[in-house]
């Protein structure tokens, strides 16, 4: 589903992550590492969002190549979101809901599941850190995704929006859509069927066996 080859992301001359050759199948993966060992770095890459040595394919769509197509495929929910500060998550969620040629419904059934109505009209810079987050959480889902990178999406959500995150992910892996998941906090709290674990550490991805 997603393959790396000859991956390399460095900052100036520092390198940060280096991946020869990286396939993750379809699935519900968990992607550990201590802080600062390149997690978001990794998931920037892969999101397009950075640029980075080697390719980075979404089934064959190529990151570089079929730059659209593959941005259209993957969606990303940062660690902590930021947006601009005078827009509304109603203004955000349609916009990238346009973007992102959602389907009919989508974008309601989201604001309903995290439960947003009562303050996605006013700006954002009026948002606490748990409803930036659910904003994020929202986008991410939007439109039609093969791939959704997810970094640490259960921190500053209350129990309600844990479950509905776990839920959500359950019911879109069942209609064909990957996760690959970031979180300090154990998985088993989110009790989430993940199919593998890798581990970031020293530059490089290994497998681990470990959740
Ligand atoms: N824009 C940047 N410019 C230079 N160095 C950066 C930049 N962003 C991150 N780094 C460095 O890259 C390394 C990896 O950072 P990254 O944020 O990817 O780690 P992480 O695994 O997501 O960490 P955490 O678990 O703390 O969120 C760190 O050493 C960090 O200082």
């Amino acid at each position: 589903m997603l393959t790396l080859r000859n991956f390399q992301k460095s900052y100036g001359d520092r390198p940060i992550i280096t991946i020869p050759d990286w396939q993750l199948p379809p699935g519900i993966h968990w992607l550990k590492g201590p802080n600062g060992a390149g997690k978001t770095t990794l998931f920037r890459s892969i999101a397009g969002l950075l640029p980075h040595e080697g390719t980075s394919k979404l089934n064959n769509l190529d990151s570089k190549r079929d730059a659209v197509a593959y941005r259209m495929r993957i969606n990303y929910a940062e660690a902590e979101p930021t947006f601009p500060p005078l827009l509304t998550a109603h203004e955000i969620i349609r916009w990238v809901a346009d973007a992102k040629q959602a389907p009919a419904g989508q974008v309601e059934a989201l604001i309903a599941a995290f439960d947003i109505s009562a303050y996605m009209h006013t700006p954002v810079s009026t948002y606490s850190s748990g409803m930036l987050k659910k904003t994020s959480l929202i986008v991410a889902f939007l439109g039609k995704p093969n791939l959704i990178l997810l970094d640490e999406p259960l921190v500053t959500l209350d129990i309600a929006a844990t479950q509905t995150v776990a839920q959500l992910i359950e019911s879109t892996h069942k209609q064909g859509v990957s996760f690959l998941l970031s979180s300090h906090q154990a998985m088993e709290t989110a009790q989430l069927p993940i199919d593998s674990v890798w581990q970031v550490e020293g530059g490089k991805v290994v497998v681990s066996g470990e959740r």
